[in-house]
């Protein structure tokens, strides 16, 4: 950045302008003040790159600023700061890498490409010397990343436990609350506008698992990718599951868990995971209701941390694009940068067998003398220890709830595989694992 003037107001191109787009272009234009003087310069708005000209949109922009040259609007040399919130893998990266080749800071909101193909971005930003921040892209408004990369770079963290996508948890809040179904509570998410009318990148983990890549990446300095991410969603989630975890005081969450364990060898490994769980409802996570989102952070010195706030809505997640913005901007002016990629410890990731979790096993079985006996020898061929057993008897059946002690993910799926065929077991009614509890 040798060379670089300071300038005496940087010009900023948002490339999209829908829910997220056209809520930064409002606050750009309504806090233009608050932000010069936090910036010490003004930050003008360049340009809008947009699909369609003539769409309605939620802001008013001036007709001289939008564009539907997206690749024009970054490759312009006026433009000194990109904000990306087109969202979707191309040509949202594609775009971000020209605008950084091109001198340009970028913000992004984008966790599906951040947690594709990071690598490629923060490559690009370190060879051009430019900044590259995503806050946004994880449980949107709350200061999540930046603590991580910030806040704690002075502590060794452990383990995140995130609550990071609003749609599930409202529908399972939805779920524990009235006793819904889980049909009926999506309807009423996506009635509510929570949910997409296509809800499979929440329903079924996708955007919590992109999340969870990011912030594993960050919290343990280790490159993980989606792809590294094991993912469950929660469409099999049935009504008995969420009673079954209210009987035993707990409820059911889409987590997204990242932790250090140890892998082959001795070494420290990530394990990383998104999956419906049961907590206990004393833990902190329990509390988190409706569509909010919260991050709980474990770390040696520090020890337990609780990021809460609202993880979606247009609004709210730009507030969290803007702080970048102002961030950038500064650095910018100060001819620096921020702290790029750290993937120095460089950990493995652990295959989902080998992590370490405990399950909760519901069983309808034959009521005869014998049955709990058989149950608990399949568990020990298994090395599986048992921590409760439950018993609730009906006319000529009974059902039995197993909660596990910690074993690997491969001996309590190889348990259950082993329930399934014995003559006694009528059925596994339901199968979740239960998080939250150190062991
Ligand atoms: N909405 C949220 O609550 C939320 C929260 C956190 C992160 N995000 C992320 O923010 C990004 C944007 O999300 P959104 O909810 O605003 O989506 P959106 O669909 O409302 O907006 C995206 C806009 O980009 C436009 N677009 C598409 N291709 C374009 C192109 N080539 N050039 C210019 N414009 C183009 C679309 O027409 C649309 O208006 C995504 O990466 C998303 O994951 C959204
Ligand atoms: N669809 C996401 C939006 C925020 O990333 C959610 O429901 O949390
Ligand atoms: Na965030």
């Amino acid at each position: 950045m040798e060379g670089d003037k300071r300038p005496d107001k940087l010009r900023v191109a948002v490339l999209g302008c829908g829910s997220v787009g056209s809520q930064v272009v409002r606050l750009l234009q309504e806090q233009a003040g608050d932000l010069a003087a936090r910036v010490g310069v003004p930050v003008e708005l360049a340009g809008v790159a947009v699909r369609r000209l003539d769409a309605p949109r939620e802001v008013e922009v001036p007709a001289d600023l939008l564009t539907t040259d997206a690749v024009g609007l970054v490759s312009r040399d006026d433009v000194d700061l990109v904000v990306e919130v087109i969202g979707g893998i191309e040509p949202a990266r594609s775009l971000i890498l020209t605008a950084l080749e091109n001198g340009a800071s970028v913000v992004s909101a984008n966790k599906a490409l951040l947690a594709e193909d990071g690598p490629t971005l923060f490559e690009a930003a370190e060879k051009a010397g430019r900044d590259l921040y995503y806050e946004a892209a994880v449980a949107g408004a709350i200061p999540i990343l930046r603590p991580l990369r910030e806040s704690l770079a002075g502590d060794r963290v452990t383990r995140v436990l995130g609550i990071v996508n609003g749609t599930t948890n409202f529908i399972l809040d939805k779920m524990d609350t009235s006793g819904a179904g889980f049909t009926e509570a999506l309807e009423e998410a996506q009635e509510l506008g929570y949910a997409e009318a296509d809800p499979t990148a929440d329903v079924e983990g996708f955007d919590a698992a992109a999340k969870a890549a990011i912030l594993a990446s960050l919290a343990f300095h280790s490159r993980v990718t989606a792809s590294d991410v094991y993912r469950e969603g929660i469409s099999e989630v049935t009504a008995a599951d969420v009673q079954s975890a209210r009987d035993m005081g707990a409820v059911v969450k889409l987590l997204a868990i990242c932790e250090l364990r140890e892998g082959e060898g001795g070494e420290e490994a990530v394990a990383v995971r998104v999956h419906p769980a049961m907590i206990p409802r004393s833990h902190p996570l329990a509390s988190v209701r409706e569509a909010y989102n919260a991050v709980f952070v474990e770390s040696e010195a520090a020890g337990q941390l609780m990021f809460y706030g609202p993880g979606a809505g247009g609004s709210p997640t730009a507030s969290a694009v803007l702080g970048d913005l102002v961030t950038v901007a500064r650095n910018r002016l100060a001819g620096t940068r921020g702290a790029g990629e750290s993937a120095y410890a460089d950990r493995a990731v652990l295959p989902m067998g080998e992590t370490r979790t405990r399950y909760h096993v519901a069983i309808d079985v034959d009521d005869r003398a014998g049955v709990l006996a058989a149950v608990a020898t399949a568990f020990a061929e298994h090395g599986v220890s048992i921590q409760t057993v439950r018993q609730e008897g009906r006319d000529d059946d009974a059902q039995l709830v197993v909660v596990s002690h910690e074993s690997t993910d491969a001996q309590l799926s190889a348990t259950v595989a082993h329930l399934r065929d014995m003559e006694i077991v009528r059925e596994v009614t339901s199968i979740m694992r239960v998080e939250g509890e150190h062991e």
